[in-house]
């Protein structure tokens, strides 16, 4: 039974899924990373909000670990590429507390723009000074938006409902969602230009880290104003404190800091910067929705292996997870196959989907192939990382798909090429789940691969398969499975021997040096 551990206070709807689904799930909010990394070897999965930290450091500990789920959106927290590289999916609920956040976001503009915080705190303290707070009204003032995703379209829509122009910078917003969005669509220097109160929605990357900083602030409307309810790293907030201090900015609303828990802060105790506690997902509708997403996409793969909302791998349903399930495996012997045999530098893998597994989806069978194809080279690759690891060396793959049948309803095919030529083998399920070799280097031959086999390469002479028996039996070893193909009668001919325990080196040797073979290799599956 797959055990899960809920790191991060969470609805309960998440414990409650789990369990119910047949999860076994430990609830520990708080600990500290020590804590963690003391426990996390027994989980195969991770639920998490924002407070867990998912290092390296974490990671390599997570010795079972295969899935981490983010109730919630933000995965800055969670280090992607060491979670890739142990093989562990990251997944999130890009859309459970967007709506939610926007409305934060719009309530922290209102409160700033209203002074609502420090009315409230004066009117509290039964001051009643009518005369100190003096609003902006919203009617008719531009708003900035960076970032026009998910939840900075819901702010734009909702600011449109207050009868403000919105503008907004996003690289990826196509000219038509602008239109349809009603935001106009501008570049980041020309919203500085004309924003009366700029908002970030963007996610915190190398590439927006710092995104308003001192440079971007000589390029607003003096006294405009600024809400951050994305993340801390967005905003340089020393430089926000100067512009503040000199009056370029006349209030900010912030509910994202750059160190969390923001216990101190030079923002903090300056009446013009509304600030609340990383409350932007806090309301009950979006940590319940949060909580149940996570909870099932994580239940599901650790269950089935369907893959939603995932970072760093491609999507599997839970109708296509069983269907890929033995092609994977197919594709994995394929590859480890191939593997096997490559003696230099790989430099290009076409993978030929013909048949019933052409209209599958492909992706995740293509991961697996190159998994098998780059795991007797390298240890550490795994299903997540293996596209990644091609693309780092710079192997091409392509994915070709015909849904017409070969010889048989489906096949897979895997060409791979090296600095020697090319070399290919293809692969079949029989009875709809049994992976079968059906031919390497184009000479049919039919096999099911198994854990300890012998592969010979020959001239097709007499007498070589008596050879190759006798030595075998010589030495002990018994053999399984023999299968043979050539070319034409005479002709080059290869052999799969199954046998049932591993091959000595000197009986590989032995094998190599009989009359007629070519080649001899001992493969593992
Ligand atoms: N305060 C909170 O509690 C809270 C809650 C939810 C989300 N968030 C934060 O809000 C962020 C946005 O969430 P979302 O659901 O809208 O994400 P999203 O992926 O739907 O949208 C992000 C948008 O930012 C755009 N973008 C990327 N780089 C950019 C750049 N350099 N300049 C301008 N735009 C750029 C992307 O194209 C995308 O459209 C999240 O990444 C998360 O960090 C905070
Ligand atoms: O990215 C998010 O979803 C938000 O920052 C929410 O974070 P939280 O789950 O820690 O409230």
């Amino acid at each position: 039974m797959p055990k899960v551990l809920i790191s991060d206070k969470m609805s309960p709807a998440a414990a409650e899924i789990f369990a119910s689904r047949g999860i076994e799930v430990d609830v520990k909010p708080g600990m500290t990373p020590d804590e963690l990394r003391a426990v996390i070897g027994a989980y195969d999965g991770l639920a998490i909000r924002s407070a867990t930290k998912v290092t390296k450091d974490i990671l390599a500990a997570a010795t079972n670990l295969r899935v981490v789920g983010r109730a919630g959106i933000g995965v800055d927290n969670v280090d992607i590429p060491a979670a890739s590289a142990h093989g562990v999916v990251v997944m999130n609920t890009p859309f459970g507390n967007s709506i939610t956040t926007a409305e934060h976001a719009i309530s922290l503009m209102l409160s700033m723009l209203r002074q609502i915080p420090a009315a409230n705190a004066s009117t509290h303290a039964g001051k009643w000074e009518k005369n100190r707070f003096m609003g902006v009204e919203v009617t008719g003032k531009t708003l900035g938006v960076i970032g026009v995703g998910n939840i900075g379209a819901i702010v734009a829509d909702r600011a449109q409902g207050l009868k403000m122009k919105v503008i907004g910078f996003d690289p990826f917003l196509s000219p038509e969602r602008a239109q349809d969005l009603g935001v106009e669509k501008v570049e980041l220097d020309e919203l500085f230009r004309r924003a009366d109160v700029i908002t970030l929605h963007t996610p915190l990357t190398d590439g927006t880290r710092g995104i308003i900083g001192a440079d971007a602030f000589t390029k607003m409307k003096d006294g405009v104003y600024i809400v951050n309810c994305a993340r801390g790293g967005l905003v340089v907030e020393k430089d926000l404190k100067a512009a503040l201090d000199s009056g370029k900015v006349a209030g900010a609303a912030l509910d994202v800091f750059a160190e969390e828990p923001a216990k101190e802060n030079a923002l903090f105790g300056d009446e013009r910067v509304v600030a609340t506690p990383h409350l932007g997902a806090s309301t009950v509708e979006a940590q319940e929705n949060v909580a149940l997403q996570v909870a099932e996409q994580m239940a599901d793969y650790l269950l089935t292996g369907a893959i939603t909302n995932a970072i760093n791998v491609p999507s599997v349903t839970a109708e296509e997870a069983p269907k890929l399930k033995p092609y994977m495996k197919l594709a994995e012997q394929l590859g480890s196959f191939a593997g096997q045999l490559a003696e230099t530098g790989l430099r290009g893998v076409t993978v030929e989907y013909s048949g019933q597994v052409a209209t599958l989806n492909t992706r995740p069978i293509t991961a697996a192939l190159l998994t098998g194809l780059l795991r007797p080279l390298l240890d550490s690759v795994n299903m997540v990382n293996a596209p990644i690891v091609a693309k780092e060396r710079n192997i091409s793959v392509t994915e070709v798909r015909s849904d017409k049948a070969t010889d048989f309803q489906t096949q897979i095919k895997l060409t791979v090429s090296d600095e020697r030529g090319g070399r290919s083998v293809a692969g079949t399920l029989i009875a709809g789940n049994r992976p079968r070799l059906v031919s390497v280097e184009d000479v049919a031959i039919e096999a099911e691969l198994a854990e300890n086999m012998l592969f010979v390469v020959n001239n097709d002479k007499p007498g070589f398969i008596g050879g190759v028996g006798r030595t075998l039996g010589e030495s002990g070893i018994n053999i399984a499975s023999f299968h043979l193909g050539r070319q034409a009668p005479g002709a080059r001919a290869i052999c799969l021997i199954e046998v049932d325990q591993p091959l000595r080196e000197a009986v590989l040797k032995q094998v190599q040096g009989l009359p007629n073979v070519i080649t001899a290799l001992s493969l593992s599956f």
